[in-house]
């Protein structure tokens, strides 16, 4: 270090950071310079009315969609430029669940897993966690709503992903599996995870201070 220069503390807790993100669809202005960082053991949840810009907001914290201003940064640096890394600390499920109907609900998982370079995974384990054993060999296309839903879901079991963004986890799910859904972001967060979600429900099992919000405005005509 040269003599004077002072050494800028770096906070090693800042996993992601939306930097005055502006975003517009369609000439309407969704939001505008929103700023905010998301820390380990951060859960945050994105609300807002149909239409608010969440969708947009999470695609752009992805890196799948472009501000019309502003950056995100992933542990400081913008994520174009440690897309490698960032990648692999991230796990993002959209609202349409990613799931191919023709495979098995065990295939989808397999599929995914070997994607993104884990082996060697119990899958049955995992799916017996969301509820889908004796599901495995079933076609996702002939699963219910919620069963599909957690053919995605399964993803979050088996993971070094830091960073979960999830788009509607809790659509079609029932009363029980939310809560252990809810019950599975509270671990991941305190094991030095976040998770950043949408939802248009209140959650019952994340205690109201663990759970930070963000609010996006309906958008007038
Ligand atoms: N790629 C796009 N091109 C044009 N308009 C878009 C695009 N993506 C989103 N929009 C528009 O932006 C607005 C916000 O959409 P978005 O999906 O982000 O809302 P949302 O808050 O997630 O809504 P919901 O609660 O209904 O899921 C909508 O009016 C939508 O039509």
């Amino acid at each position: 270090m040269k003599e004077g220069s002072v050494s800028q503390p770096v906070s090693t807790n800042v996993l992601l950071t939306a930097d005055n993100l502006t975003c517009i669809r369609e000439e309407r202005v969704l939001f505008d310079e929103l700023s905010f960082s998301v820390n380990a053991g951060d859960i945050i949840q994105i609300e807002g009315p149909n239409g608010a810009g969440k969708t947009s907001l999470l695609r752009i914290l992805t890196g799948l969609s472009r501000p019309y201003d502003g950056r995100v940064c992933f542990q400081n640096q913008p994520i174009d430029q440690v897309s490698d890394e960032f990648r692999q600390a991230l796990l993002y499920l959209g609202h349409k669940a990613g799931v191919k109907p023709e495979l098995t609900a065990k295939k989808n998982l397999e599929v995914h897993l070997t994607l993104n370079g884990y082996e060697n995974a119990d899958l049955l384990a995992i799916l017996s966690e969301v509820n889908l054993s004796g599901f495995e060999d079933s076609l996702a296309g002939h699963l219910s709503a919620g069963q599909h839903r957690r053919t995605s879901l399964a993803r979050l079991w088996h993971t070094n992903a830091k960073i979960w963004i999830l788009d509607e986890p809790f659509t079609a799910i029932d009363k029980r599996g939310v809560e252990h859904l809810e019950n599975k972001f509270l671990k991941h967060a305190d094991q030095g995870g976040c998770v950043i979600l949408t939802s248009h429900q209140d959650l019952s099992v994340i205690p109201a201070e663990r759970l930070k919000t963000i609010r996006l405005d309906a958008q007038e005509d």
